[in-house]
């Protein structure tokens, strides 16, 4: 098959042996999603050692476990742009029960393709996310991508269904309101706002009235800072008109918007689109630090990183014809990298 023969270095699932318990169904789901914590299983009812052997990319344990402090993140050569070490050892900030482990299992989502029935986007993929990393979803475009991830976040759209499991933290069930956020690939921003105008109006409206507005202030200017857009605060956003803040500007204020609630579980479409490799690894650093401080969840749809912002994933998802064709560290793929 022809995609076969496109992919012969990438790692393949080794399947272990089938464990002694039936497929859950659906009544079932929640018991049997919890017992997860060793293996994920395949359609053909195959365990998936995610993480298994020498992997250093352990399965989810369904206890949210947050990484050791003594746990570095190697942000591209450890030197960040301005000649600041870039190792992130900070502690994190979120309570170790806030922590999201998102995982998905035998996953499935199909289009309603008309007269041709329903084409199939994905089918049967694996995968989870934990709390204080960074998972990119890559490969080919029209793999499957963002499909994934709206799917993750509940986004599909009503012509596209879904069938599998999507849990958190074992379970099946919703994020409450502002457990989740979710950073499109369009900047909507108000043209005519500075910076801080654009992150201080959101703050007010997004955070909750139990909130004193001199906090809200403060946790707006705080957010400013993680996305290194001091700098830029109080210049406008600008737009086709007036030319205003850059690309990998906006792209931060975009995402400060969106993390002002400090969501445990943060989506991305291509957040680096449209980016420079500057600006991109930029974007992505600040996001991996963030994810380390606040022990956040990231998952993220990528197109073509650099190398220096590969470095900076923890996790891969790679998708092709909608299929996982690897999953697993991302310092583990240096043969899927020279493809
Ligand atoms: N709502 C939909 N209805 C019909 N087809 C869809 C729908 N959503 C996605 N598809 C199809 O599913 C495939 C995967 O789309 P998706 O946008 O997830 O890919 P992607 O990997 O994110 O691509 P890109 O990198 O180009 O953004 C494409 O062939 C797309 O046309």
């Amino acid at each position: 098959m022809a995609d076969q023969q496109l992919l012969p270095a990438v790692p393949r699932w080794k399947p272990s042996p089938p464990r002694q318990q039936s497929q859950p169904d659906d009544a079932a789901g929640d018991e049997a999603a919890s017992d997860l914590g060793g293996s994920l299983r395949s359609t053909d009812g195959a365990c998936l050692p995610f993480g298994s052997g020498s992997s250093s990319f352990p399965p989810p344990s369904f206890v949210p476990v947050l990484p050791s402090s003594s746990l570095e993140i190697i942000v591209g050569n450890g030197v960040d742009g301005r000649g600041a070490p870039a190792v992130a050892r900070e502690p994190s900030l979120r309570r170790v029960d806030q922590g999201v482990v998102l995982s998905w299992e035998d996953l499935w989502v199909s289009a309603d393709g008309g007269k041709a029935g329903r084409v199939p986007i994905l089918c049967g993929v694996n995968g989870y996310a934990r709390p204080g990393e960074v998972l990119a979803i890559m490969g080919p475009s029209g793999c499957g991508k963002s499909t994934l991830l709206d799917a993750l976040a509940g986004r599909l759209g009503s012509n596209v269904s879904q069938k599998g499991d999507i849990l958190i933290n074992g379970r099946r069930q919703k994020l409450s309101y502002g457990t989740s956020a979710y950073v499109t690939q369009d900047d909507v921003l108000m043209t005519t706002l500075t910076v801080r105008e654009a992150v201080l109006y959101s703050a007010q409206l997004q955070l909750p009235s139990s909130m004193s507005a001199a906090a809200k202030r403060d946790r707006a200017e705080e957010t400013l800072r993680e996305m290194g857009l001091e700098g830029a605060a109080d210049t406008r956003i600008g737009g086709w008109m007036h030319k205003g803040i850059s690309g990998g500007q906006r792209r931060r204020v975009s995402i400060c918007i969106e993390i002002l609630t400090r969501p445990a579980l943060l989506f991305l479409d291509e957040p680096t689109s449209g980016l420079d490799s500057a600006a991109s690894y930029h974007v992505v650093s600040r996001i991996a630090r963030l994810a380390r401080r606040e022990g956040m969840t990231v998952v993220t749809a990528v197109h073509q990183p650099s190398t220096e912002v590969y470095g900076l994933f923890h996790g891969l998802c790679l998708l092709a014809y909608g299929r996982t064709v690897f999953f697993g560290p991302a310092s583990d793929t240096n043969q899927v990298r020279r493809l």
